[in-house]
């Protein structure tokens, strides 16, 4: 009988993002289909932003020292016109946002803010700053730095800054092969017909749409016999999958030989047992260029352990940066008792800042309701045992878990 681990879950992640090997293979995709592809290489800017020295109003273009006083207005300069330095003693321009600013003016003054225009003159107000509403050459984006480093997770922002740059096409990491499997004499296909003593799969599409929350694309793969040599064997054809997710077996229990099974078939485990409620059985390792994720059978522990402990992971292998749960501070809004002893994940609700558990935390890991009704969870550590109301907490919003940062700090 195989004895459990018992890493924390600290130590279970930090294991798994060190261990868990990085997709090398590259694709072009165009910008119309990057949206959360992740960068496979730096970037650099090529088109200073702005290119040209503009204005950010409609108005007046002026020498700074000519604020006060009433000026000709020499040209109107529209946005994509070339303009020539023209100014005269006591002259300006009459400008539009965007518009090219010519080198004999150095201030901008919104019309708005000047008295007495006419088609041929305006006063210009006194007290207007050198250089205001002037967007200089390059101020914002300088040619030859760095526009996105190797890794960023492609967001709508940087979507814009790449068409900013003239590029229509960027160069990412090829999607993760994902394959989803299950395990269970008692686990009927939600197309089958299920007797009263056997249930539905509901772990093998939750999976799937966890991870496709999430940008991730998996294939399900079926159910795993209920014989140790078929087991060996239909493992074995798994091979050409980066990740491979299981759900269930993976226990001490008599019929729980997913694990052998995996071993027959070269794993190299990383743990198998962490100390956490719910998920203890979770196991993860290497099997050939594979990463294993085997998750454990109640439902709850498997969508929870996915968010917290696979999910990042993934990120990890697909090439980002760096990954970290998003955490917001939220105080708690009644008491918490707690086990201790064991970390524990704890679902919950926000409401007004504060963090109401799910049921008052009485729940069971074989339910899914509990889930259905939460927003966000809390983790606690092994010695947590009473969190009285009021206290300061984090939580992780479940459905927009992680967040990218330039740091390397995990968690
Ligand atoms: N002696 C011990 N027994 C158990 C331990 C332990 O540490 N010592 N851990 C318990 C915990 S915690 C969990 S979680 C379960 C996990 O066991 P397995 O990963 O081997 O999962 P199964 O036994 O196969 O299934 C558990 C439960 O989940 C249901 N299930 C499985 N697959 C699906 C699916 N695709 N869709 C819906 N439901 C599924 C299954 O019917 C079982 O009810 O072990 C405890 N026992
Ligand atoms: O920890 Mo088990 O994973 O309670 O459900």
């Amino acid at each position: 009988m195989v004895k459990l681990d018992t890493l924390s879950l600290k130590e279970a992640l930090g294991l798994a993002l060190e261990n868990a090997p990085l997709k090398r293979e590259r694709e072009i995709v165009t910008l119309d289909r990057a949206l959360g592809r992740i960068l496979a290489q730096e970037v650099k800017v090529r088109k200073n932003l702005p290119s040209f020295d503009n204005s950010a109003m409609d108005g007046f273009a002026f020498r700074y020292g000519d604020g006060g006083k009433r000026l000709r207005i020499a040209a109107t300069i529209f946005a994509g016109d070339r303009p020539e330095a023209i100014l005269e003693e006591g002259e300006c321009y009459r400008i539009m946002t965007g518009a090219q600013v010519p080198a004999d003016a150095d201030t901008i003054v919104p019309i708005e803010k000047c008295s007495d225009v006419t088609d041929e003159a305006v006063t210009i107000p006194e007290g207007i700053k050198r250089g205001s509403n002037l967007r200089k050459r390059g101020e914002e984006l300088d040619v030859g730095t760095t526009l996105l480093e190797a890794g960023t997770v492609l967001e709508p922002s940087h979507i814009a800054l790449l068409s900013s740059q003239g590029l229509m096409a960027a160069e990412v990491t090829a999607p993760l092969r994902i394959a989803v499997l299950s395990s269970g004499d008692e686990i009927r296909e939600p197309w089958e017909e299920a007797e009263e003593d056997e249930i539905y799969n509901a772990n093998a599409f939750g999976i799937i749409a966890l991870l496709q929350r999430y940008g991730f694309a998996a294939e399900y793969h079926g159910r795993i016999p209920d014989d140790r040599e078929s087991t060996v064997a239909m493992l074995g054809e798994l091979k050409r999958y980066d990740v491979i997710f299981t759900s269930g077996g993976i226990s001490t229990g008599e019929a729980d030989f997913l694990y052998e099974a995996f071993l027959a078939n070269g794993l190299e485990p990383l743990f198998h047992g962490v100390n956490v409620k719910p998920g203890r059985p979770t196991m993860m390792g290497r099997m050939g260029r594979s990463f294993v994720m085997a998750m454990p059978g109640n439902p709850l522990a498997t969508m929870l352990n996915i968010l917290v402990l696979a999910i990042p992971v993934l990120f990890r292998m697909q090439g980002a940066r760096s990954v970290r749960h998003r955490r917001f501070s939220a105080a708690m809004g009644e008491v918490l008792k707690l086990r201790g002893g064991r970390s524990e994940m704890v679902l919950g609700r926000m409401r007004e800042g504060r963090f109401f558990p799910t049921r008052g935390n009485r729940y069971g890991s074989g339910m899914l309701t509990p889930l259905a009704e939460s927003d966000v969870l809390a983790i606690f550590g092994e010695e947590v045992r009473e969190l009285p109301e009021g206290t300061s907490i984090e939580v992780i919003p479940l459905w927009d878990a992680v967040e990218f940062r330039n740091d390397s700090q995990e968690g």
